[in-house]
């Protein structure tokens, strides 16, 4: 059976500012992506990255084209619509970890479940396993400022797909992280997009970790287009 899409961008425009500070940023840029797929972003600083998965997170808008997710369009969705489709639909994971440091590692994780409407013993269950899976179960009934730089990026990852989102995007993921760290981290991160299924888009400046995703694109002049490293 085909796949289905679960992140169409087409048309997407951004551009900042205007007259003579006008500042094009993506131009026509599209990108599909699948169930299951994983795709790293690679392109020099300053093109459009995080521009571009803010988007495609619904936490920026585009100057115009359409974004569709799980087969919803997106385009003229209100706030309150926009909030709902980013809370059951996607999880982000940003450079910084981005935890609440007045809670511990469990609860981080339980915080999205709870929102969504999870009971507290059910929250519970799916966090403490995502943190068996990412192989910090011991550390669960610790704060952030407790715990190492990668088990806080292993707890950031647990947290954005503990909703079962379609979409999880990675905004430089790794980026803090030492050689040797950043490789565990993202193995780490692999194994789990791969084993929920989900669809991943990943920007990252690291060529070696790139190449195990399923496709790599980048951006030139604005538009979105395949890459072979
Ligand atoms: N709110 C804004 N107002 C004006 N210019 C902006 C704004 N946000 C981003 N830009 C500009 O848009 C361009 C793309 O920014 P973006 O953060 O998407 O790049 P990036 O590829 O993610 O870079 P990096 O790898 O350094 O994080 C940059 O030149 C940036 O200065």
């Amino acid at each position: 059976m085909r796949k289905q899409p679960v992140l169409e961008l087409s048309g997407i425009d951004r551009t900042y500012g205007q007259g003579e500070t006008l500042l094009t940023i993506l131009k026509n840029a599209g990108l599909n992506l699948y169930e299951g797929e994983t795709v790293a972003l690679v392109a020099p600083s300053g093109t459009g990255k995080s521009t571009l998965l803010h988007i495609a997170g619904l936490l920026e808008h585009p100057t115009s084209g359409q974004v569709v997710i799980g087969g919803q369009d997106c385009t003229a969705l209100s706030e309150e619509g926009r909030t709902a489709m980013r809370r059951s639909h996607i999880g982000f994971v940003y450079q910084f970890h981005h935890l609440l440091p007045e809670f511990s590692a469990l609860e981080n994780i339980m915080m999205p479940q709870m929102i969504a409407g999870l009971s507290i013993p059910e929250a519970k269950e799916r966090a403490k396993a995502l943190l068996d899976y990412m192989r910090i179960g011991h550390r669960a009934e610790h704060r952030p400022a407790e715990l190492s730089g990668g088990e806080q990026q292993r707890v950031a990852i647990a947290r954005a797909v503990a909703n079962a989102p379609l979409l999880l995007l990675a905004d430089e993921p790794t980026g803090n992280l030492d050689p040797e760290t950043a490789a565990y981290v993202f193995s780490a991160l692999e194994a789990l997009v791969r084993q929920s299924g989900l669809a991943a888009l990943i920007a990252t400046h690291n060529h070696e970790l790139a190449q195990r995703m399923d496709r790599c694109v980048t951006i030139v002049d604005g538009q979105v287009v395949d890459l072979k490293l």
